[in-house]
Formats: structure tokens, C-alpha cells, sequence
């Protein structure tokens, strides 16, 4: 499961899972999580470039906490969840914001090449408490996002029992818990760096 990408399994990411988040783009707070898919052909590794789509002029940041899953399962009961998450990574949901604002579906705007920046395994046991994680990101060194797990809206169980009410989670899906406030653009040249606890840190460039 370290190979998570090679596996090639879903990613599900939440939208709106952070209240302050949710009111910076004017967006109500979903009452249940909001659930979109991002293709695992947007997945990138450190030493590979974030690329801005065609017709893109508002790429945008989002540092989120993902969850890999371990085991298959579906209706997960709330209170099992743990048994089902192998561990954890750093994750960037890259949007093409102007093309999100021309409407649904998120397809292209969230799921383009190297719309998703992903660090290597984080363990279960390295992260501690994921319900209490900082998870920050700089644009060139300029602090843009610093939040914590601590204000997800949709916590951890909630998020594995009502996905897997609909869609069988499976060893190697990954799922993006969705992005604290402080979402901005980034243009070619820049470089975005990221972290959580003083668990791991990534760095990607924009090309
Ligand atoms: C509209 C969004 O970008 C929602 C999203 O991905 C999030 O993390 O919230
Ligand atoms: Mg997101």
C-alpha cells in the first residue's frame, strides 16, 4: 500500500469540509459531505511540475489531508472506521478556478494532469491524532494556508461510513478530506510548499 499510485484506485475528495473555507467562496456548509472524483492520472510525485491546464488563468492552491484506505468495505459502520485507513498523505487538489466557475461538472477543473500533488505514505502512528493536524502551504515562501484537521466539518469516520454507503471503498483509494481557508492562485515559475505537523513537508513547482 505504500504504492498507493501504482495500485491506481479512486480518489474521492470532499468539498467544502471547512467552514471558513466555505465562506470565503460564498458557499453554504454542506449538511452532508459533498462528494466529487478526481482521475489517478492527476496524480504527481515531488521532482514532477504542477502544469496549468489549457484555458486556465486562475490556477488555485488547496493543501488537504488525505486518507488512505487499507481494506475493502462498504457501509462501513462510524465506529470501524479505523480499521479501514492504512494511513496518510499530504495532498494538493489543484483547481482551475475559472473553469470550476463555468458550472459543474468539476471533471476538468479538479481533474487535469498534475491536479494532484501527493506526498509519500504518511503512518498511522506518525501522524498521531489526524483530527488534530496543521496543515499549512507557502507560495514562495509567503504563508497563504495554516488550518487544522481540528475544524473539518465531516470528521474522519463520518467521511469513510458515508462514502462507503455509495461507493466500495477499496485498498488504495485515496480520500482528500477536503482544504482549510486561505485558497489563492499560483502562476507559472512559483513554487508552492506544504506541510503537516512536523510530520512532512513537499514542494512542487508550477511550470
Ligand atoms: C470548490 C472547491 O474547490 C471545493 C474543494 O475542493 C474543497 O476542498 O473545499
Ligand atoms: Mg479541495
Amino acid at each position: 500500500m505504500e504504492n498507493f499510485i501504482k495500485l491506481g484506485r479512486k480518489i474521492v475528495a470532499v468539498a467544502r469540509n471547512y467552514r471558513k473555507h466555505a465562506a470565503e467562496l460564498n458557499n453554504p456548509v454542506p449538511e452532508e459531505p459533498m462528494i466529487f472524483l478526481k482521475p489517478t492520472s492527476s496524480y504527481i510525485q515531488e521532482g514532477e511540475a504542477i502544469r496549468i491546464p489549457p484555458g486556465c488563468n486562475r490556477l488555485f492552491h488547496e493543501v488537504e489531508l488525505g486518507i488512505v484506505i487499507g481494506k475493502r468495505g462498504s457501509n462501513i459502520p462510524y465506529n470501524h472506521y479505523l480499521d479501514y485507513v492504512y494511513g496518510y498523505i499530504l495532498a494538493l487538489d489543484m483547481t482551475a478556478r475559472d473553469l470550476t466557475e463555468v458550472g459543474l461538472p468539476w471533471n476538468i477543473s479538479k481533474g487535469f494532469d498534475t491536479a494532484c500533488p501527493v506526498s509519500k505514505l504518511i503512518t498511522k502512528s506518525a501522524l498521531g491524532d489526524p483530527h488534530s493536524a496543521r496543515l499549512w502551504l507557502k507560495v514562495d515562501g509567503i504563508m497563504k494556508q495554516d488550518g487544522n484537521t481540528s475544524d473539518m466539518v465531516h470528521n474522519i469516520p463520518k467521511l469513510i461510513s458515508y462514502i462507503s454507503q455509495f461507493m466500495t471503498l477499496e485498498p488504495g483509494d485515496v480520500i482528500l478530506t477536503g482544504t482549510p481557508d486561505g485558497i489563492g492562485p499560483v502562476i507559472a515559475n512559483q513554487n508552492i510548499t506544504c506541510g503537516i505537523n512536523d510530520v512532512l513537508q513537499m514542494s512542487f513547482n508550477v511550470e
